[in-house]
């Protein structure tokens, strides 16, 4: 499935078919696209014995995330297609029990309560000392106010903020960020787990909106531009600089369905790649 252009493996795994000890090399192995279907986040469903479901959510390197605002928004859809639950719904994540209303192929969720909100940080990378926000909308994000958004070096500055000791040990995912003239915030992420730009990430553009929404340069709702350039919108209940009541949307698409094969994940590991260099 696919949430504005972040797209997901998703597997009813109720009747407990796979293995929770192989869920990360699963993730890995099926996300690789290049010899693999390819996505960027790994979903297995599971029974819950308080929602209507539970999930377990794997980023595309096999790191296990608290949440996933777009694949949340997918699982939703994926419930309610398959019967798994109703158009309104919740699911345990390890983040916490997310609610979900499905309207054909657009979901919304309720996020998580955001938390460790600074306001401004100051990090020094290799090009100087830079003025970053943090807070956590389910999973870490850093944000960073980027006037040249289309030629910011997402993935050279967003690595080394992702690794950026200040950051460790759990990292952080890295938002750029522009406010348009016209209200929309165009956002770019670096992804924590995929290790590179993601086309939307759901979790970050609500980082995005609530700093920039601190920084009264926006207010609820917020339509936020991703790089696939399928909107999100953003819905929050601000109180100087506390949130509640926070709220995405977007489209939920169905890319495909079937049956996984054997041979969708019995490859060479990635790490066993022959490193001619190492002569
Ligand atoms: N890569 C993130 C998890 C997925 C977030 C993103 N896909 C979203 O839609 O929120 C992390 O490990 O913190």
């Amino acid at each position: 499935m696919c949430g504005s252009g972040n797209d997901f493996i998703i597997v009813d795994n109720r009747k407990k078919i796979l293995h929770e000890a192989a869920f990360s090399n699963l993730a890995r192995r099926l996300c690789t696209r290049s010899r693999s279907l390819g996505a960027d986040g790994f979903v297995i469903v599971d029974d819950s014995s308080s929602a209507d479901f539970k999930w377990h959510f794997f980023n595309s390197d096999g790191s296990r995330a608290g949440m996933c605002g777009n694949g949340a928004r997918c699982v939703a859809r994926f419930a309610a297609v398959n019967g798994i639950a109703g158009t309104d719904m919740t699911f345990d994540t390890d983040a916490g029990v997310i609610a979900a209303r499905v309207t054909d192929d657009r979901v919304r969720i309720r996020m998580t309560d955001p938390r460790g909100f600074e306001p401004e940080k100051r990090v020094e990378i290799r090009s100087g000392a830079l003025t970053v926000a943090c807070i956590d909308t389910g999973v870490p994000h850093v944000v960073v106010a980027a006037a040249d958004i289309a030629d910011v070096d997402v993935v050279g500055m967003g690595r080394e903020l992702r690794y950026h000791p200040v950051f460790a040990p759990e990292g952080t995912n890295v938002n750029f960020t522009f406010v348009h003239e016209d209200g929309r915030l165009f956002n770019r992420t670096y992804e924590r787990g995929v290790e590179g730009e993601t086309l939307a990430c759901g979790t970050g553009a609500v980082a995005a909106a609530l700093v920039m929404a601190a920084r009264d340069r926006v207010r609820s709702p917020v339509v936020v531009m991703p790089k696939s350039g399928e909107p999100l919108r953003i819905f929050f209940e601000r109180d100087g600089s506390a949130f509640s009541h926070v709220f995405l949307e977007g489209n939920a698409r169905i890319v495909c369905t079937g049956e996984l094969w054997e041979e969708a994940w019995n490859w060479a590991d990635p790490d066993d790649v022959m490193d001619v260099g190492s002569k």
